[in-house]
């Protein structure tokens, strides 16, 4: 009888938590828009170019808009440690950057801002409400799905997207290139050509250019791509597709920050593999 009393316990117990973890999925969205209705705003931007922390008062007038709803999401944010409050006055406080926030910032060198508004875009959305779609049928990915063609065929269509995916690139390309630069600059010793397959805008050439002034970098992506892609010194665009060639050059780099595409369109993969190898040496 104990032991059954017991067993009916536990089962209320974790039949409570199931309760309130529930919640978590139920609102389980809320902490991608909060954190892009913010960098909208562009609040991480105007804390940042405030000396002292912000009272509400004085970011609702720097956004020009009320405290009722600002303060809503303001409380939301500083649960998530996106920004915190501190003292202004004696009986006052104002919002400051966390370290969290500070990567939301358009000027910081790693900021993530892009990214989140890319992932965080309609067009990116919805494949994920064809997931179970894609689950029974095994024909398109969702993306394929929710827009009728793959993510480069759509962005090459869509110049609008296609910006929003080349800035978020650039913003892993800024992180991870300082690193590689930072850890192993002996790999660029004795190049003198790098071709960056897929190098998007050409921010991780232009990075490797600047540390090694004396390598030529071939920026090399689809032509929708390097179109639009900004000049920079020692960095030549080429347009073409992977599949068909790619252009002679000393050394390949390719950087994938993350597949929306080769993995059939069900995990999303948040890492990225560098690959970087000389040609010089496979063709000896
Ligand atoms: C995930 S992004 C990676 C961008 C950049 N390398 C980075 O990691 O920040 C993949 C890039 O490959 C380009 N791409 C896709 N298919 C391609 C193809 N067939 N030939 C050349 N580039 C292609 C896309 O336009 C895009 O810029």
């Amino acid at each position: 009888m104990n032991t059954m009393c017991q067993l009916e316990k536990t089962i209320c117990k974790e039949d409570d938590a199931a309760q309130q973890e529930i919640w978590k999925y139920v609102f389980g969205f809320t902490p991608m828009a909060v954190i892009k209705c913010a960098i909208e705003l562009g609040i991480p931007d105007i804390l940042e170019n405030h000396e002292t922390p912000l009272t509400l008062a004085e970011l609702a007038s720097k956004l020009r808009c009320s405290s009722f709803s600002l303060y809503r999401i303001m409380r939301f944010l500083i649960q998530y440690k996106i920004f915190q409050e501190k003292p202004v006055s004696e009986t006052s406080v104002g919002y400051a950057l966390t370290p969290l926030s500070r990567l939301l910032t358009r000027q910081s060198k790693h900021s993530m801002a892009d990214f989140i508004l890319l992932e965080s875009s309609p067009v990116m959305l919805a494949p994920w409400h064809k997931l179970s779609a894609r689950v029974l049928s095994n024909e398109n990915t969702p993306f394929d799905a929710a827009h009728g063609d793959d993510v480069w065929g759509f962005a090459a269509a869509n110049p609008g997207h296609s910006k929003l995916i080349d800035d978020a690139m650039a913003c892993d390309a800024r992180v991870a290139v300082g690193a590689v630069l930072e850890g192993c600059p002996e790999v660029f010793e004795g190049l003198k050509t790098v071709v960056d397959v897929g190098g998007g805008d050409g921010t991780a050439l232009r990075l490797i250019v600047e540390g090694c002034p004396w390598i030529k970098g071939i920026n090399f992506d689809l032509p929708h791509v390097v179109s639009v892609a900004p000049v920079s010194r020692g960095v030549e665009h080429v347009g073409g597709d992977m599949f068909d060639h790619v252009p002679k050059a000393d050394a390949v780099y390719m950087m994938v920050s993350q597949f929306m595409q080769s993995v059939p369109g069900i995990i999303y993969i948040l890492s990225f593999l560098i690959l970087l190898f000389s040609l010089r040496d496979i063709l000896k």
